[in-house]
């Protein structure tokens, strides 16, 4: 071989090493400031996103994404490092101007930064700093501060914490979900920043509700906190503010809609349960637009449930049977409860749907009872339809769809349409169409007014006089709109207008009300949170296929109904206190998981044989209820066992023989 040839081959070898040496270079390295020499990083995904030396946050660009496996890691609007200091700077100086304006909002928000830190540095201690203080933060990581965090999430935002899937990454999110650093996910909460509490459409920043309730979930069902993912799907913002906001963080077009939109929620919902197969997923605040029709769309297929549609129906049914026990009735009373609902939304139509059934069920189970069950319920919404805007637009001001809903109403949501009532009945009553809430209360002298409508103050002191001639012996008042602002009413207007005797409930917590002569108005909580730590606890032990509507009602109706003591109830306290939120996740659970065992729905834990399964069930029943929490997180690694296992004398011995069989049933799952 000549010197000229073996040059050329030295050469031409070196030069295919320079150049993978030079590929796998480009792979690890981006530029930290502009017009430096690149940094070379050997780590990737979130790693990067976690190390203070390399992270640039936001400011990666799409193709640093794509090469370092950042892709679905950061919101997906691509920052300067010019709009990333005024970001962090708008915020600082808002804190200043906030703290002069009143203490409230800041303070709870520096409460939130300082727990977030320590979310960021030490996730162990920050869960246990939440389950040992859970009645004083749950309302920070919680309603109602997460409320305020989402409204200035932009400015808040430091360090990423789940996934984004931008209608930007069609095609992408099969490899994307790879990007997410754990193997095994248990749950994930989503969602499309549509209709975050009362707040509207908040787009991306909506992401920290999906953050809020994952707390919960750990916090309360001991889900281990490295398998849960919350998700946010950024198909845009139909909020003029945020789209016009420099500084947001979110895809800054409008919401996608119709077939576009839901191409996009398939193509997340297949490569999270390609990667995940036995992950559950919660759709959490989408508009009532879509909450009811992907609830439809992905039930039958998918584990998931809507918490808005159907875990706050569970909440306010075992509420309302609460209620008819406080006025010294049995449960099986309340299909003659007389109940008005305020707002007919996602969260007003579960509630309907749920409560109308639970009637039935109680008054024979058949068509007739359906029907019948219809005619207790008189519901107000505020709904301007598609040929009202457009009359609004064009300046003709017509009368907008409002007030009580019945047969006249035209372009009634179909959702709603069982439930408007017929003209017949109504002009009986002495109401009609449109009639407003203090009218419809006035004429059906309601046991129950109960609000969904996001509208603060909507129980004003009208319709409060309104309520006191109910023919109720104790009224009761539900106004479970988040967060606090967005209440109905607050429990001293209703207790000073109303009068002593009421039961009061809200969506977010308020002080109990002194009443005078050292009698308390006892103010409960009536939110979604006493169900869905245990609904996903539930379906995750027992392997069901889907979540069926039984095992939504058992965990209601069997389990959170009955939770509180005759003692209790004629107190006016019809929801338990946060404080014992791990117990009745626990006892909610075991109702999930005996009804799929009944159903025929439970595949086990991974490889747990259902038949096993059912044996267990049937013999240890009563044990599991109550052990189960104690021994999920003993065996899935959680590093908090929330009450020391159970170590009575007498029990011991059966509780160990139920630990050794349900360790051999979780660990053939967790070794998979
Ligand atoms: N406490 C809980 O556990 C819980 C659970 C879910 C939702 N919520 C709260 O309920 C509220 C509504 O949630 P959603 O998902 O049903 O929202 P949504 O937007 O789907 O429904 C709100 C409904 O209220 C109607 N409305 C508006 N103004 C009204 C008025 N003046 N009078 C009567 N109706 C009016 C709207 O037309 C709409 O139909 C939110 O504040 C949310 O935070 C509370
Ligand atoms: O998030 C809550 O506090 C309850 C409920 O899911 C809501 O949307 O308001
Ligand atoms: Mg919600």
């Amino acid at each position: 071989m000549s010197n000229f040839s073996r040059q050329m081959r030295l050469s031409s070898s070196m030069i295919r090493r320079l150049h993978s040496r030079a590929a796998d270079l480009s792979s690890r390295c981006f530029t930290t400031m502009e017009g430096h020499r690149p940094t070379i990083v050997h780590k990737r995904s979130l790693d990067i996103l976690h190390d203070p030396w390399f992270n640039k946050g936001t400011a990666f660009s799409m193709t640093e994404r794509d090469r370092l496996d950042l892709r679905g890691l950061l919101p997906p609007n691509v920052m300067s490092t010019e709009q990333q200091i005024e970001r962090f700077m708008d915020d600082l100086k808002r804190l200043a101007v906030n703290a002069r304006d009143g203490p409230s909002d800041p303070y709870a928000l520096a409460k939130w930064r300082i727990l977030n830190r320590l979310h960021d540095r030490n996730e162990t201690m920050y869960y246990k700093v939440l389950i040992a203080n859970i009645e004083e933060y749950a309302p920070i990581v919680y309603t109602p501060t997460v409320g305020l965090v989402c409204q200035n999430y932009s400015g808040l935002f430091r360090r990423p914490r789940g996934m984004y899937f931008s209608a930007a990454d069609r095609g992408e999110m099969m490899s994307m979900v790879y990007n997410w650093p754990a193997d095994q996910v248990d749950m994930i909460v989503v969602t499309d920043g549509s209709r975050i509490l009362g707040l509207g459409d908040l787009g991306v920043q909506g992401i920290g509700i999906a953050i809020g309730k994952l707390d919960l979930y750990v916090a309360a069902a001991g889900i281990n906190p490295q398998r849960v993912l919350p998700v946010m799907i950024d198909v845009g913002t139909n909020n003029e503010k945020l789209l016009k906001d420099p500084l947001y963080l979110g895809l800054q077009e409008h919401r996608l809609d119709g077939d576009e939109y839901i191409a996009v929620v398939d193509e997340f919902m297949e490569a999270v349960f390609t990667r995940w197969p036995h992950v559950i997923v919660q759709f959490e605040d989408f508009q009532s637009k879509w909450a009811f029709k992907l609830l439809q769309r992905y039930r039958d297929t998918y584990r998931m449930f809507n918490d808005d549609v159907q875990g706050t129906a569970g909440v306010a049914i075992a509420g309302l049977l609460g209620a008819v026990r406080a006025q010294g009735k049995p449960m099986i009373d309340f299909p003659k409860q007389k109940i008005v609902v305020a707002g007919a939304g996602s969260a007003g139509i579960g509630v309907l749907n749920a409560a109308r059934k639970t009637m039935a069920r109680m008054i024979g189970n058949n068509e007739s009872a359906f029907e019948s069950a219809r005619s207790q319920f008189w519901v107000v919404d505020a709904k301007v339809s598609k040929l009202i805007t457009l009359s609004l637009l064009v300046g003709m001001l017509s009368a907008s769809s409002s007030g009580l809903i019945t047969e006249e109403r035209e372009n009634v949501d179909p959702d709603a349409l069982p439930f408007a009532r017929k003209t017949k009945e109504i002009r009986r009553q002495g109401l009609k169409e449109g009639a407003s809430l203090a009218e419809v209360v006035r004429e059906v002298k309601p046991d129950v007014l109960l609000g969904l409508s996001a509208v603060g103050g909507l129980f004003s002191e009208e319709v409060l006089e309104a309520l006191k001639a109910s023919t109720s012996t104790r009224p009761a008042i539900f106004a479970m709109s988040n967060p606090t602002k967005n209440a109905e009413c607050t429990p001293e207007e209703a207790f000073s207008i109303v009068g002593d005797n009421i039961i009061f409930a809200s969506g977010s917590p308020f002080n109990d009300v002194d009443l005078g002569n050292g009698l308390i108005g006892h103010c409960n909580q009536g939110n979604n949170m006493y169900l869905f730590p245990g609904i996903g606890l539930g379906t995750l032990l027992s392997g069901s296929r889907v979540i069926s509507d039984g095992m939504l009602q058992a965990a209601a109706e069997w389990y959170l109904a009955a939770y509180m003591t005759e003692e209790e109830v004629v107190k006016g306290v019809i929801y338990p206190s946060i404080s014992s939120i791990r117990n009745i996740t626990k006892e909610v659970a075991a109702a999930v998981v005996k009804e799929a065992i009944d159903e025929d729905l439970a595949e086990g834990y991974r490889d747990m044989d259902p038949r096993e399964l059912r044996k267990l069930s049937q013999v240890y029943w009563s044990l599991m209820q109550s052990n189960l929490l104690s021994i999920w997180c003993f065996l899935s690694n959680f590093p908090y066992t929330p009450d020391s296992l159970d170590a009575d004398s007498s029990t011991q011995s059966k509780t160990l023989f139920l630990h050794f069989i349900m360790l051999k049933v979780i660990s053939q799952g967790l070794n998979n």
